[in-house]
């Protein structure tokens, strides 16, 4: 990491500034943990932002790594609309793998530099709770197992590390309201959820693509920006994992985050250079502009947005690793 880049950071996220604009969600792939050394860029980029008087929150993935496991312990990987069929055995890997070994390590190189970082999952202090998810694939509910649909987020136990000047390092795991067990929760939704609940102002995702492509797999145009009513239109279309991806971008800008941004986190220290106002790599999406006072005079004229049930939206593509 330069010192540039450090310095880099706009002048609205200083210490001086409002809370929301200090209080960043950056949520990284598990497809963008592909070497030690860009996870230690990364955790060394959230250092820095805490250095700089942001708050950052961590929520990590791990798609690829509970694949592999799942596979080393003889069950196929299965996905419905971008999220995982999840066992009730599944579970046990799933949270094995996030709670257990990946957060372990992020938790690790962030407290390289001092005694920062704490480890949690959804469980923790009831912080996300979740009823069981029924996506919608092909006009049918369908059930894929212990997946959760966030149902409430209790920002106490996050707001509590933050004020003591930690970093909460979140795996994407739900206590169940409908029984004693746990759910599985896209990391993607469980990081726009944070971002809302906690009335971030910034929402990063760290994934293995420069953006959302236009045209994928075709070709490689990155979608620069887009307003939530943009995407909104965009989503049936999507598959894999930017429908989460996208769907938790738009839950974030409709749910008072004012941006959320969608990374290449295969490039070293790209959450530092992603705060930037005028970085232009990525993906990013904006709330829809306000009404305009004409606009307001005559509301039959406005555009308007539609409400927007929150869950990772269902789709037809289904998927199954390797
Ligand atoms: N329109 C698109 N633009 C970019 N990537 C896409 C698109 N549609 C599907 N993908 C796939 O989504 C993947 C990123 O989602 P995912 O695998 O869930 O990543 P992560 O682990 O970072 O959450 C990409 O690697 C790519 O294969
Ligand atoms: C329900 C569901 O699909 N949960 C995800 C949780 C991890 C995740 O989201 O990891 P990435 O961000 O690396 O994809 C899963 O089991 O893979």
């Amino acid at each position: 990491m330069t010192a540039s880049a450090a310095q880099a950071l706009p002048a609205r996220h200083s210490a001086a500034s409002g809370r929301k604009d200090r209080l960043t969600v950056i949520k990284l792939g598990g497809n963008a943990m592909v070497d030690g050394e860009l996870e230690a860029s990364f955790a060394d980029d959230v250092v820095r932002m805490h250095r700089a008087g942001l708050q950052p929150v961590v929520v990590h993935g791990g798609g690829p790594q509970i694949s592999a496991e799942l596979e080393r312990h003889g069950l196929t990987a299965t996905f419905r609309g971008g999220l995982r069929v999840t066992t009730p055995r599944a579970m046990g890997v799933v949270r094995m793998v996030l709670a257990g070994r990946v957060q372990r390590e992020l938790v690790g190189l962030i407290n390289r530099h001092g005694p920062l970082a704490v480890g949690m999952t959804g469980e923790d202090a009831d912080t996300v709770t979740a009823v069981r998810h029924l996506p919608v694939i092909e006009g049918r509910p369908v059930d894929i197992g212990r997946v959760g649909e966030i149902s409430a987020v209790d920002t106490t136990l996050l707001r509590t590390l933050l004020a003591d000047g930690r970093i909460p390092v979140v795996s994407p795991i739900a206590r169940s309201a409908d029984d004693d067990g746990i759910y599985n929760v896209n990391a993607d939704t469980a990081a726009a959820a944070l971002a809302s609940a906690l009335g971030a102002g910034e929402l990063l995702l760290l994934t293995d693509v420069q953006g959302l492509y236009a045209d994928w797999p075709d070709s490689h145009e990155v979608i620069e920006r887009l307003t939530a009513t943009e995407l909104e239109a965009l989503l049936p279309e999507l598959s894999h994992g930017m429908t989460p991806k996208m769907a938790a971008c738009l839950h974030a800008v409709r749910h008072g985050v004012d941006r959320a941004r969608v990374l290449d986190g295969r490039v070293r220290h790209a959450a530092l250079a992603g705060l930037r106002p005028d970085e232009r790599s990525g993906t990013t999406v904006v709330p829809d502009a306000k009404p305009s006072p004409i606009d307001r005079m005559a509301p039959h004229m406005a555009s308007r947005n539609s409400t927007c049930a929150y869950g990772p939206q269902g789709s037809s593509d289904e998927r199954t690793d390797p």
